[in-house]
This record gives structure tokens, sequence and C-alpha cells, in this order.
């Protein structure tokens, strides 16, 4: 865990620059799996946040809590908290390095309480590289872009092969995707 004051990245690493074909800024990015938890739009009680790019390694989302997402009554459940933040930060990475990379490490602080109904505006911006270790924090406010800081996090991703997915995962929705086991899609695009 990174204690208060610690630096971050936790590492010396390199500027995380975006891929020459990351989407510009102002693009709105797509449910990239429509059965993603966070982002797709099969999943009735999933978090179906939006995001888009915006100037610099940034990416920006907005989650907006609804009953389904409850801990407390009426307040969202912290786990899922860090799960909107899972995928703003992952969308970030994926998006504007466009490498195939999961989560290793994810903390989060819990500052406000955030209530049912209201928009989470998460910022989520590339903090460096180190060879396949990516460092990435984001911060989410209430209700506005401006809006007061609820939930901070940090993530550590790690690039992984593509067969990490088709090793670990289900062959069968990544054939849908019209990869195959000894395929690596050119360029990794995997919206359905
Ligand atoms: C092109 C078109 C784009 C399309 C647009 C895509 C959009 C896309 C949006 C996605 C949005 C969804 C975002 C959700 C993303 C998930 O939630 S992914 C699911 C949750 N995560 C997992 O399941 C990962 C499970 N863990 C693993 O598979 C393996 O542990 C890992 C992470 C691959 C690492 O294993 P490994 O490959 O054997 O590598 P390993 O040598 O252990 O670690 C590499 C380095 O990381 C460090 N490391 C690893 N774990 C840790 C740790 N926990 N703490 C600190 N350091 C660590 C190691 O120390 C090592 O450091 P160095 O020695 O290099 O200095």
């Amino acid at each position: 865990m990174t204690k208060p004051g610690q630096s971050w990245p936790p590492t010396d690493t390199e500027p995380a620059v975006p891929h020459e074909d990351a989407p510009a800024p102002g693009s709105k990015l797509g449910v990239h799996y429509s059965h993603c938890f966070g982002c797709g739009d099969e999943v009735e009680a999933g978090l179906h946040i939006q995001s888009s790019v915006a100037e610099g390694p940034v990416v920006v989302s907005q989650f907006t809590v609804t009953e389904a997402h409850q801990g407390a009554p009426g307040l969202a459940h912290g786990g899922l908290l860090a799960c909107a933040f899972d995928e703003a930060l992952g969308s970030a990475v994926g998006n504007l390095l466009r490498k195939p990379s999961v989560t290793a490490k994810l903390e989060t602080d819990f500052v406000r309480p955030v209530p049912v109904g209201s928009t989470l505006h998460i910022a989520a911006e590339l903090d460096g590289v180190s060879g396949r270790k990516i460092y990435v924090s984001a911060d989410g406010r209430l209700d506005a872009a401006d809006g007061p800081v609820a939930v901070r996090a940090r993530a550590l991703f790690v690039t992984v092969g593509f067969e990490h997915f088709t090793t670990h995962g289900d062959k069968d929705a990544l054939h849908k995707f019209g990869v195959s086991d000894k395929e690596r899609p050119k360029d990794w695009d995997i919206n359905p």
C-alpha cells in the first residue's frame, strides 16, 4: 500500500506517451466488450461507465450510481467504486497506449460517501511507464468535473501478451472478436 506522502509512481519511469493511433482528445470511447461489468451495455446491473479522451494522457469517465450499486442504504458500495476506477484506469491505459494490459495492483482512498443518484466524474491520467509496468492514477469528483473529490485511486497495470487472454480467458468469446489462439490481432482492437 502506498503510504501518504510516498512518491508516486513508486519507481523511476519514462513518460507515458499515447500511441500514434490513440483516439484524439475529445473522442468518445465505445464499449470495449458488451459483457464487461464496467462498461458493457449487455450487463443490466453493470456500471455502464462512459469514457472519452481528454487533453494530455488523460481519459475522463462518468459513473452514475444506481440502487443496484448500494452497500449501505442509499450509498455506493466501496467495492463497486473500486471497480469503477479499475475500469476508468484500464480505459486510459488500453485506449491511450493500445497495449494489452491487466491490473496488478489497485489502491483506493474513499474520501466522501457517494450517494445513489450521484455521478462520479473520474479523470484518469497515465503517470509513467517502466518496462511492462504502467502507473496510472485517478480522482473521482461528485456530480461535476470540478466537484468535491470523493474517491482517489492509483494502479499498476502490467502489459501482457495476448496469450494471457487466450490461455486464461474464454476462447469462444475471443473467437467472436475474430481472434484465434495462434493469432494476435494486429492492432488489438477488441471492440465487438
Ligand atoms: C488497441 C485497442 C485498445 C482497445 C481499448 C481497450 C480498452 C480496455 C479497457 C479495459 C478496462 C478494463 C480494466 C479492467 C482490467 C482488469 O481488471 S484486469 C483483471 C484483473 N487483473 C488480473 O487478473 C491480473 C492477474 N495477475 C496476473 O495475471 C499476473 O500477476 C501479472 C499482473 C500479469 C504479472 O505477472 P507476470 O506477467 O508474470 O509479470 P511479473 O514478472 O510477475 O510482474 C511484472 C512486473 O510487475 C511487478 N508487479 C506485478 N504485480 C505486482 C503487484 N501486485 N504489486 C507491485 N508490483 C507488481 C513485478 O514486480 C514486476 O516488476 P519488475 O520485476 O519488472 O520490476
